[in-house]
């Protein structure tokens, strides 16, 4: 055990968005899902579930659907497992705060840890089994031990990537070695479910599947936000109310990007920076217009005109003490006359 294995659980904090966790997760009184701490316990609970769905259905496809997340669950994470239970015979669902991804000790640190209000979340919207492993359990003499690790390449390094060295590594390492443990024999398919508010680590992901040869239909579900346009965010606990109030301002100028887009318009991307900027508390760190797939900058020559294909709006800005992300599809404007 590391002392980050030790963190106890937080008291659970309700996540400050105008939205109950019953708002949240209407399907209340599910049955736990089971918990499985070890990786060997996880491969055989994954292989028992997708034995018995066989036998219950012989001749189907059978079809895991895994769900990785970090814990301290909100309604973003329920939406995927929610998609994940409808799409799939067998629901898996991680929960493991990775060292690897951190590169801020305080962000890993104080990290909110939930696990018993995360099981109860997970069982209402009916997911098989739980995988929650120890850092010893997943990298074994971890920090001092070395190990084979995943690049995210070039992809990696821009963006979050440019603030956050090192932290696309970390998330396809974890992810990989995910997909190894819920991988179910085939003809058996596993899907794997990314919420599109973690936009770059979706095209990194999807990457990962394509690049590495991985057997992984990698799934998009959309941003669930607050009533007030706030992206749901396990970091959204550590804001204060001023904090949440001026967080606001993520969205506003994505909609209003958006509605630009929308109306054939020439994006006004100066103007967006300048209102999250100009927005007390709020410290803007980018906010750029990408092209969806590979996520390279639009230049002067694209933005001086409507779009002519779907873009990419992303924003990060710090909100002390965290740091948040945003993002909105920009779709092309209609043929031309
Ligand atoms: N508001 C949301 N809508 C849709 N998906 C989400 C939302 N928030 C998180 N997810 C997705 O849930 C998965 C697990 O994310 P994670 O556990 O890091 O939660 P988080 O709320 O994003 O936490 P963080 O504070 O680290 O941003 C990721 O695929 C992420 O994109
Ligand atoms: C995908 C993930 C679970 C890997 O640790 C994490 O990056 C997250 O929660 O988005
Ligand atoms: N939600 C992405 C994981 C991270 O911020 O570390």
């Amino acid at each position: 055990m590391t002392p980050l294995d030790r963190v106890p659980d937080r008291t659970p904090v309700p996540p400050r968005t105008g939205l109950t966790l019953e708002d949240q997760v209407p399907e209340a009184g599910g049955t736990r899902p089971r918990l499985t701490t070890t990786k060997a316990d996880f491969r055989a609970a994954v292989a028992e579930l997708v034995g018995r769905a066989a036998a219950e259905d012989p001749g189907e496809e059978v079809s895991v659907g895994l769900v990785p997340t970090m814990g301290a669950l909100h309604g973003g994470h329920a939406a995927l497992a929610r998609q994940a239970r409808s799409e799939n015979d067998v629901v898996a669902a991680s929960i493991f705060v990775n060292p690897l991804q951190f590169g801020d000790r305080a962000d890993l640190e104080y990290y909110p840890r939930t696990l018993e209000a995360d099981l109860d979340l997970l069982g209402a919207v009916g997911v098989d089994v739980v995988f929650a492993p120890s850092v010893e359990e997943m990298y074994p003499g971890h920090p001092d031990a070395p190990i084979v690790s995943v690049s995210a390449g070039r992809m990696g390094e821009v963006l979050e990537g440019a603030s956050r060295p090192g932290h696309f590594d970390g998330v396809c390492t974890v992810v990989a070695k995910l997909w190894n443990l819920s991988m179910p024999p085939a003809p058996a398919m596993l899907r794997s479910y990314f919420g599109q508010k973690d936009a770059q680590q979706l095209a990194v992901l999807r990457r990962l599947a394509h690049d590495l040869d991985v057997a992984v239909d990698v799934r998009a579900v959309p941003i669930v936000r607050s009533p007030e346009g706030l992206a749901l965010s396990s970091r959204n606990t550590r804001l204060d109310e001023a904090g949440l109030h001026a967080a606001l301002v993520l969205n506003r100028a994505l909609t209003r990007l958006e509605e630009a887009a929308v109306a054939g318009r020439v994006l006004d991307v100066q103007a967006a920076r300048e209102e999250v900027a100009a927005e007390p508390g709020v410290t803007l760190d980018h906010l750029v217009v990408v092209d969806r797939e590979t996520l390279e900058e639009l230049g002067a020559e694209l933005l001086c005109q409507p779009l002519r294909r779907d873009a990419l709006a992303l924003v990060a800005a710090h909100v002390p003490p965290v740091r948040l992300i945003d993002n909105r599809v920009l779709p092309a404007a209609g043929p031309l006359p």
